[in-house]
């Protein structure tokens, strides 16, 4: 059970202040949604968190605490159990949707039966048993969306970042979604979900609300 909070954590992109200098605890166990309005600072904030963010590109500023432990660059929160999953998804266009979930299980040394394993209850859990053997070329939007979520499922994360990941799915695959982040918390997972959906935040533990960088607690996490 690993705690996410951050101190005074801000972004600037150049001149634009996309994050305000903010204060954030995100209990083990508990969803917060981020919300808020296109280019209000929801992606920049959980790049952030996951201190994803290189100097070069952008200026951030103040602490992210994994479990009560400064976290200094991705290497570290990688290593903390920090998992993002990107609004674009990451995903390698060449690679099959199992294979896009295995590789990054054998790259953190999990054996071939576990992370096998792993790759199928994770495929299962967000609807894609049968698709395993598509690439993501020839998958639609919301599969590589799920393929993803699944990525990020698979290893099992203490902290899990999930940037806008309802935003191409139907009704039914929403909710799966959804339950799958519910259950990782449920897990002991610290789970983080930026979104635009009014549902999925009324089913998130707390919701911070973010206005041009500006954050406000429109219900606050039970610690
Ligand atoms: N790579 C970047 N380079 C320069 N500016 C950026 C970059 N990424 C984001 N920004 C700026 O930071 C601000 C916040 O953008 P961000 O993507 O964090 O918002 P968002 O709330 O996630 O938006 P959306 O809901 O559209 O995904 C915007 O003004 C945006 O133009």
């Amino acid at each position: 059970m690993t705690d996410l909070a951050a101190t005074g954590l801000s972004v600037a992109w150049g001149d634009t202040l996309a994050v305000h200098p903010l204060d954030l605890a995100v209990p083990a166990g508990s969803v917060v949604a981020v919300t808020g309005p296109s280019g209000a600072g929801k992606s920049s904030l959980l790049w952030a968190l996951a201190c994803a963010l290189r100097p070069a590109v952008a200026t951030v500023t103040g602490q992210v605490l994994v479990g009560g432990e400064v976290v200094g660059d991705r290497d570290g929160a990688a290593g903390r159990g920090v998992v993002l999953v990107p609004q674009r998804n990451a995903l390698s266009a060449s690679l099959t949707a199992h294979e896009s979930v295995l590789v990054p299980l054998l790259a953190r040394g999990e054996t071939a039966p576990v992370a096998l394993a792993r790759v199928a209850e994770a495929l299962g859990r967000v609807g894609l048993t049968g698709s395993e053997g598509h690439l993501v070329d020839q998958l639609s939007g919301g599969q590589q969306q799920r393929v993803a979520l699944a990525r990020a499922l698979a290893l099992r994360p203490e902290v899990l970042l999930a940037d806008e990941s309802t935003s191409e799915l139907d009704a039914g695959n929403r909710e799966l979604v959804l339950a799958a982040l519910h259950e990782e918390a449920a897990r002991g997972a610290a789970v983080v979900l930026a979104t635009h959906d009014p549902d999925a935040a009324a089913g998130a533990s707390a919701v911070l609300g973010l206005d041009e960088g500006a954050a406000a607690w429109s219900r606050r996490p039970v610690a």
